[in-house]
């Protein structure tokens, strides 16, 4: 019999015309696929960064944001990194010794040098805004804070970051950045159909901001209370007030000042605990523009600051440093000024914050009836009681829980309008995704043009689903060459049988 080698016939396929094709074709697609996969992996990560310092009236603090450093035109999300609190009082307690409150930032611009890659430091801008405090020593001593913002200016000028300026930020920015915060964070801006946007609540030591769009408000009745802006392809007229002398702080003041007015020695508080008792000065006590013109004559020197723990009786104290008695405008919050109907939901920051958090009364779904009835039992617990149950607590702030809770309610209900339905659209927040709600974030993002007034334009295809149509397509035509080889490629023909 022949050699079973010459039994086989002529495969017409191995000719090296048709082998070449297909090595190339195989090639091909596996380069397709590993270029589709390979442009998928995430780049190694480039960050840029931003510093802002808010220097409020009882504090200051230092905040650094990263982003990524090829998308910071349109959608790249801008996150805080971290924040540092500096030690000691807000800048503008430094009047009388303006160096130190340069030298008071030092420690906070140090770590901050930490934070941000040395390569990046001098790329970096730095921007410092000072609030109500700075306001406030402005109106009562100019030179005083002239002095203030040298001292802070000289040192933010020697760190190695880009030192953009310290300035004093209006009322309306303030809340109008405080607002673009809350809604950029929120991703609120970016909605094409224009989802509703969050109102804004701040409330520091010296002044609080409310922001919100009305539709009912379209920015013609009292024209100071509107900031518009175009942002990602949107129009928005924001209504926006900042009440000076409305801080915490300020308002105990006002209270105290209220109670006080014959210059009595013992000064009787329902906002402050049963048996709380403190010795104070009345020349401290006048020592602001908000109540220097209020301070009796006569006056000894110091008063005892006596607590008797009656919420109600402090709800009636507070409703004292409003004024409801004339509104030259179609409505008003309270002292005149002009409010549009509250509409939305709200995010309510800062001290708001910081005061519901610890009296354990975030949860807006309790009812405003139920929330009264707690402060209430708390405001009357004795301080003694007090102090024991929370020995952690710093005590100046301890003392003044009962009052912040108090003044809050009366804030939102008396003075802005808020009602038992509309009370449950607030949200007490301290960060939204990582970021401290506040204005800072705001400012830095307006400063660097960081939201763009139109829509970015985007590809039809997000780059993932670009990326997965691509490979699937190459899986498909490999498959369909596979089937192909199989059905065409010539079979051997059955071995003969060797009997
Ligand atoms: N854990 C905390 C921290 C702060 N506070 C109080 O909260 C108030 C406001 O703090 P903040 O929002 O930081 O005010 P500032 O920014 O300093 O003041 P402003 O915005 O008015 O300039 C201050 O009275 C502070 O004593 C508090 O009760 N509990
Ligand atoms: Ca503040």
């Amino acid at each position: 019999p022949p050699p079973l080698s010459e039994m086989k016939e002529k495969n017409p396929w191995h000719t090296p015309a048709t082998i070449i094709i297909t090595v190339i074709f195989v090639i091909a697609i596996v380069a397709l696929v590993t270029v589709a996969v390979l442009q998928n992996k995430p780049l190694p990560p480039k960050y840029k960064y931003g510093i802002v310092l808010d220097a409020g009236s009882s504090h200051t603090a230092l905040y650094i944001y990263e982003w990524p450093a090829e998308k910071d035109n349109n959608t790249g999300r801008v996150e805080q990194t971290h924040s540092c609190k500096v030690k000691g009082p807000g800048i503008s307690s430094y009047a009388s010794s303006p160096l130190k409150a340069g030298e008071s930032l030092k420690v906070c611009l140090q770590e901050a040098e930490q934070w941000v890659p040395n390569k990046r430091h001098q790329e970096t801008p730095l921007y410092l805004g000072a609030t109500a405090g700075m306001r406030l020593l402005n109106m009562e001593n100019s030179l005083a804070s002239d002095q203030v913002f040298q001292a802070v200016a000289a040192t933010l000028q020697k760190s190695p970051f880009s030192f953009q300026g310290a300035r004093i930020l209006s009322g309306q920015e303030e809340g109008a950045y405080g607002w673009v915060t809350v809604n950029y964070l929120d991703d609120r801006l970016t909605q094409v159909c224009g989802l509703e946007t969050t109102g804004a609540l701040d409330l520091g030591g010296a002044s609080t901001q409310i922001s919100f769009v009305s539709s009912s408000y379209d920015g013609s009745e009292s024209p100071s209370n509107s900031v518009s802006f175009r942002l990602y392809g949107n129009n928005y007229n924001l209504y926006t007030h900042s009440f000076l002398c409305y801080g915490k702080d300020q308002v105990l003041r006002l209270a105290l000042a209220h109670l006080s007015q014959s210059g009595q020695s013992t000064v009787e508080d329902p906002c402050f605990h049963p048996n709380f008792t403190e010795s104070k000065n009345y020349s401290v006590l006048y020592d602001s523009p908000c109540v220097s013109d209020r301070k009796p004559h006569g006056a000894p020197v110091a008063f005892t600051h006596k607590g008797t723990g009656n919420f109600s009786l402090c709800q009636q104290v507070l409703k004292n440093v409003f004024n409801f008695s004339h509104c030259p405008y179609s409505q008003c919050s309270f002292n005149g000024v002009f409010q549009p109907d509250l509409q939305g939901t709200f995010g309510a920051f800062s001290a708001y914050y910081f005061v519901m958090n610890f009296l354990n009364l975030t949860d807006t779904a309790i009812p405003l009836e139920t929330v009264k009835e707690k402060l209430a039992t708390y405001c009357s617990t004795p301080w003694p009681q007090i102090t024991q149950q929370h020995k952690d607590v710093k005590l100046k702030y301890l003392a003044e829980y009962c009052f912040s809770g108090t003044y809050i309610l009366t804030l939102l209900t008396e003075g802005y309008n808020f009602n038992s339905d509309s009370y449950s659209n607030i949200r007490f927040i301290k960060k939204i995704k990582g970021s401290d709600a506040g204005w800072t974030l705001g400012y830095m993002l307006n400063l660097t043009n960081m939201i763009p007034a139109e829509a970015p334009d985007t590809p039809p295809l997000p780059y993932a689903g670009y990326v997965s149509i691509v490979t699937i397509i190459a899986l498909v035509l490999v498959i369909i060459f596979a089937l192909c080889l199989y059905r065409f490629w010539p079979r051997c023909p059955k071995q003969p049988q060797i009997i």
